[in-house]
């Protein structure tokens, strides 16, 4: 039986090209792309099927900013399918951002320079605000309703012939001292963004602790600065145009003299000799905070699907 992958966001920037990079490489799993709405989900099923016309590509209306649309898409997708391999979610916000160009002036007269222009930190921050169920917005779509979601798909997800995935988009913006536990939707600072990308970590690695003895597992991937919509809100297309010469050297200073080689095609997976193409990086998170946090989670559900129990199975 074909693969089954299911991608959050896929209407646009990483999520998009992840759809097209699956299909070029297998072009027969079944791929089931998450969107907004109806008009997002035929629209991008379209873009998709225009390069992949023999692809297997079904659509699931979900706004991962409403808990009621999150249970009536899991309740779909049990309906639909009996297992899921792969799961990405994908979807993130960064609503209001602001850029200190004080401070990243100030960086770039340092020698943190490239720490700086690869991470944001200290320069970047965002106004958030409460969503319809009472959440913080940035906390609830990029983290909360991802994990309601996976919750929810437990049982295509657990307990199958063979393990299934879940990636989780997080982000180099993710940082500890962003994020606490007192305040883990992050009502009260400035980067909401860069709190929800570090509790996505500590939820990833939280996750393989409980499930991986039924066969699931969890990991977190950064793409890398990328130009999106997200980006694009961040400063207009033509001053990315223009900047566009400073970032290539950047991204040149980055690279290691043996990613320079111009016959390489880099893919992002592991030799049978253990050899990985695309650098691993320790995550900088307490498996005890994890395990605290992921308690608090568990709360957080509890109340907040009180009030859709006709929702649940
Ligand atoms: N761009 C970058 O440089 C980086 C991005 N990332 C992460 O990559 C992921 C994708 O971002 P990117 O492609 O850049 O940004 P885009 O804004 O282009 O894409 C975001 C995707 O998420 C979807 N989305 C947003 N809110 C919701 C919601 N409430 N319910 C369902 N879907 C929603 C959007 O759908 P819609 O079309 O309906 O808005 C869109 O498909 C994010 O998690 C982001 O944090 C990480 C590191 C760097
Ligand atoms: C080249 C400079 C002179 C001008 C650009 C300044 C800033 C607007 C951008 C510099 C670094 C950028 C970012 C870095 C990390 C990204 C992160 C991985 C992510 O998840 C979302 C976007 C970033 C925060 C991005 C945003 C713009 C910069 C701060």
């Amino acid at each position: 039986m074909e693969r089954v992958v299911l991608v959050t966001g896929a209407s646009g920037g990483v999520g998009l090209a992840l759809c097209q990079r699956l299909l070029e490489e297998d072009g027969r799993i079944h791929l089931c792309i998450a969107c907004r709405n109806v008009q997002k989900s035929e629209a991008t099923r379209d873009l998709i099927l225009a390069t992949h016309p023999a692809a297997q590509v079904s659509t699931v209306e979900v706004d991962l900013g409403s808990l009621a649309s999150i249970l009536r898409a899991a309740r779909e997708l049990r309906c639909r399918f009996q297992r899921l391999d792969f799961v990405y979610l994908n979807a993130g916000i960064m609503p209001n951002p602001h850029v200190n160009f004080k401070a990243l002036w100030h960086g770039l007269l340092t020698g943190k320079v490239l720490h700086m222009l690869t991470t944001a930190e200290g320069i970047m921050t965002q106004t958030d605000r409460l969503n319809g169920d009472g959440l913080q917005e940035v906390f609830a779509t990029n983290l909360f309703g991802h994990f309601i979601l996976v919750r929810q798909l437990q049982s295509l997800l657990c307990g199958n012939e063979k393990p299934s995935r879940l990636i989780w988009t997080s982000s180099s913006n993710a940082r500890e001292s962003a994020f606490s536990l007192s305040d883990y939707q992050h009502a009260k600072g400035q980067e909401s963004y860069s709190s929800s990308k570090y509790a996505t970590d500590l939820t990833s690695v939280v996750l393989n602790r409980k499930f991986n003895t039924q066969g699931l597992y969890s990991s977190v991937v950064c793409p890398g600065l990328v130009m999106s919509n997200m980006t694009y809100r961040i400063l207009p297309v033509f001053l990315w145009k223009l900047l566009m010469p400073i970032m290539w050297l950047v991204w040149l200073f980055k690279q290691k003299p043996e990613y320079l080689d111009s016959l390489a095609k880099y893919h992002s997976c592991t030799s049978g000799l253990g050899k990985c193409y695309v650098e691993p990086r320790k995550m900088d998170v307490d498996e005890d905070t994890a395990e605290k946090f992921y308690q608090k989670l568990l709360e957080l559900e509890e109340q907040t699907l009180e009030k859709y129990r006709d929702l649940l199975d």
